[in-house]
């Protein structure tokens, strides 16, 4: 399990001052899966980077399977699998086998153990057919699965995946889901993502990070009952406070799609239940009104 304990973390960038992560706090237990959204500049990564220990909070801890990110970091890395979306992950001239031999090699398995690990992470991601191509051949979403099979090499109980569908077509990230999803029921799972189609297929709980600071955290159902019913609504005017629900223009109107208990002047089209994604502009729009409302905001209305 993860647990994330008052995660405060500040960089300083020529004397400025940026928030990365404000007071997190939120948990993930065995088996299930964690889909942490948010803006750019959010605080995911940061977030990531926390738990995989290669960065330090500035207050606060996180537990993984009960070892401190701060105090106990050995026994943590023990514990995680951190699947990189990166170019560089793999040696290209390599195929997908050799690298996750000499993966499994530099993590200490003897290389008998190695290549049979390896073969097997092959067969479980679907890439055994593809074992002997160099890896420069594959393709973004076998290259994805390669990653996937190199963070599950030391058979850890927690996994941590930064965007990791990003560049994948439809058809290869619902299969990259479907594998994802047998893998976490015997594991923890927290993973990225700007998609919200895919966190609403994949993830059991979802924490929405805004500027660094948690809005909300909850299942996506019962986060979707929140937000409740969406309008789409025709309007003449480009009000800029309606920017972040527009969904279409025409020549003389905005379409716009609010919350149902939003007052909105036009023409009300039609009513349809609220989506993960509803619920993600909501929120952050209502978040970031306040702020702004309270004077601690720094982005703008436009249109
Ligand atoms: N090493 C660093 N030095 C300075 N600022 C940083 C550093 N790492 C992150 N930041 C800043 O911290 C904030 C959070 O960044 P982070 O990368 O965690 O966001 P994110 O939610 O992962 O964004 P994205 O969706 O774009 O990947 C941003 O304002 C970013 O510019």
């Amino acid at each position: 399990m993860i647990k994330v304990e008052g995660v405060h973390k500040v960089f300083k960038v020529k004397r400025k001052e940026i928030r990365a992560l404000n007071d997190v706090y939120f948990d993930v237990n065995k088996g299930e899966i964690c889909g942490l959204v948010g803006h750019n500049g959010a605080g995911k990564t940061t977030l990531i980077k926390i738990l995989s220990t290669l960065t330090v909070p500035d207050l606060g801890d996180a537990l993984v399977d009960g070892f401190s990110v701060t105090r106990e970091a050995k026994q943590v890395r023990k514990r995680l699998g951190i699947m990189m979306v990166s170019d560089r992950a793999f040696y290209y001239r390599l195929t997908g086998l050799e690298n996750l031999i000499f993966f499994a090699s530099v993590q200490g398995l003897s290389l008998n153990e190695a290549r049979s690990r390896s073969k097997e992470l092959l067969e479980l991601v679907g890439l055994y057919e593809w074992m002997n191509v160099p890896y420069m051949k594959y393709s973004t979403g076998m290259a994805r699965k390669l990653a996937l099979a190199r963070a599950l090499i030391t058979d850890p109980s927690v996994i941590l995946m930064d965007e990791p569908t990003l560049g994948m077509d439809p058809i290869s990230s619902r299969e990259f889901r479907r594998l994802v999803e047998g893998l976490a029921r015997s594991k923890t799972v927290l993973m990225t993502s700007h998609n919200m189609i895919e966190v609403e297929d994949l993830a059991d709980t979802v924490v929405i990070l805004n500027r660094g600071k948690v809005i909300a955290k909850g299942p996506p159902g019962e986060l979707k009952e929140r937000i409740g019913t969406m309008k789409l609504i025709k309007v003449k005017e480009a009000d800029p406070k309606l920017r972040k629900f527009v969904v279409g223009f025409s020549d003389n109107y905005f379409l716009v799609r609010v919350p149902g208990n939003l007052n909105v002047d036009g023409e009300e089209i039609r009513r349809e239940p609220a989506t993960l994604e509803d619920v993600f502009v909501s929120l952050t729009e209502e978040a970031d009104s306040t702020t702004n409302r309270t004077g601690g905001g720094h982005r703008r209305w436009a249109l």
